[in-house]
């Protein structure tokens, strides 16, 4: 449950109390630095992500992909916009509040898996609702655990599985306790193609099935034709959108990508 009452009250936008939208980015500007240092990382950045739909963020490195998805997760704070997570505004929460909606609302799959190695599979499937105090529901977990395809190795420590066995722990693991939404950062990065595949088909079958929320970064555009539709940023601005991808329009599109990078580059920022 959401703890209001240390946060100063502001109007939500109307058109997030249909709860259609998982999250919202409006108007975000983030920099690093200082002065003649200074990089801004986000440019303005407005966007809406679906609730139960599967969305990658793509663009060249250095557009502010994970920049984005850290600051729509609360990771990271914004200078200027405002984030919301369904009708609550993340950019009004303190560092306790926001550790708590990380924590309750929040999954998150990363490239290194981010397994803890002295813990078991399962141990590690439902550490995140053992910090919180949190039982998980137990049909919830035995379908998480049947779809993962974890039943037979749900005693083994990380280092006796496979990369692709691991990444499956950590998506376990982030669905187990039915968040909000599923932040997953190169979630494929470190797998070949055969295992990525199954943890990509997993994803959609959860966002499909189960109606789960998922923002991917990916770099990969076979990656990102498992997904329902995908963002480009250029720059650290939204650049493009492209409904049902496939790898081929993904890939399409990305080599349009270079020019409109050029043209974003060439106009002034504000
Ligand atoms: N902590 C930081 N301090 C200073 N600059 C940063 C920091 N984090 C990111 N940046 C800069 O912000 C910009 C966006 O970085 P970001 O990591 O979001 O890009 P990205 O699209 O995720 O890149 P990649 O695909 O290479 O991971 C880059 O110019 C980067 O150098």
């Amino acid at each position: 449950m959401t703890d209001t009452t240390e946060r100063t009250a502001q109007p939500v936008p109307p058109e997030l109390s249909d709860r259609t939208v998982a999250v919202r980015a409006d108007g975000v500007t983030k920099r690093y630095g200082l002065g003649e240092n200074a990089v801004v990382a986000l440019d303005d950045v407005t966007i809406d992500l679906t609730r139960g739909e599967f969305t990658a963020i793509m663009g060249p490195s250095g557009s502010g992909k994970s920049t984005l998805m850290h600051c729509l997760a609360g990771l990271d704070t914004v200078d200027a916009g405002r984030v919301f997570l369904g009708g609550d505004e993340l950019t009004q929460m303190n560092d306790k509040q926001l550790t708590r909606l990380r924590r309750d609302r929040i999954g998150f799959i990363f490239q290194s898996f981010n397994l803890i190695p002295t813990l078991s599979a399962l141990e590690n499937i439902i550490l995140p609702m053992s910090v919180a105090g949190r039982q998980p529901d137990a049909e919830w977990l035995d379908t998480v655990i049947e779809t993962t395809g974890l039943r037979e190795r749900l005693e083994h420590r990380p280092s006796q599985l496979s990369g692709g066995q691991q990444q499956r722990v950590a998506c376990a693991r982030a669905l187990a306790g039915r968040p909000d939404v599923i932040f997953a950062d190169e979630p494929t990065g470190n797998l070949d193609s055969r295992s990525g595949g199954e943890v990509l088909k997993f994803l959609r079958e959860s966002v499909r099935s189960g109606g789960q929320t998922i923002v991917m970064v990916t770099h990969d555009p076979v990656a990102a034709g498992y997904t329902d539709h995908v963002v480009f940023l250029a720059d650290g601005r939204l650049i493009d959108r492209l409904q049902e991808p496939t790898r081929a329009t993904v890939l399409e599109r990305m080599k349009d990508l270079d020019t409109r990078v050029a043209a974003v580059e060439k106009e002034p920022r504000a």
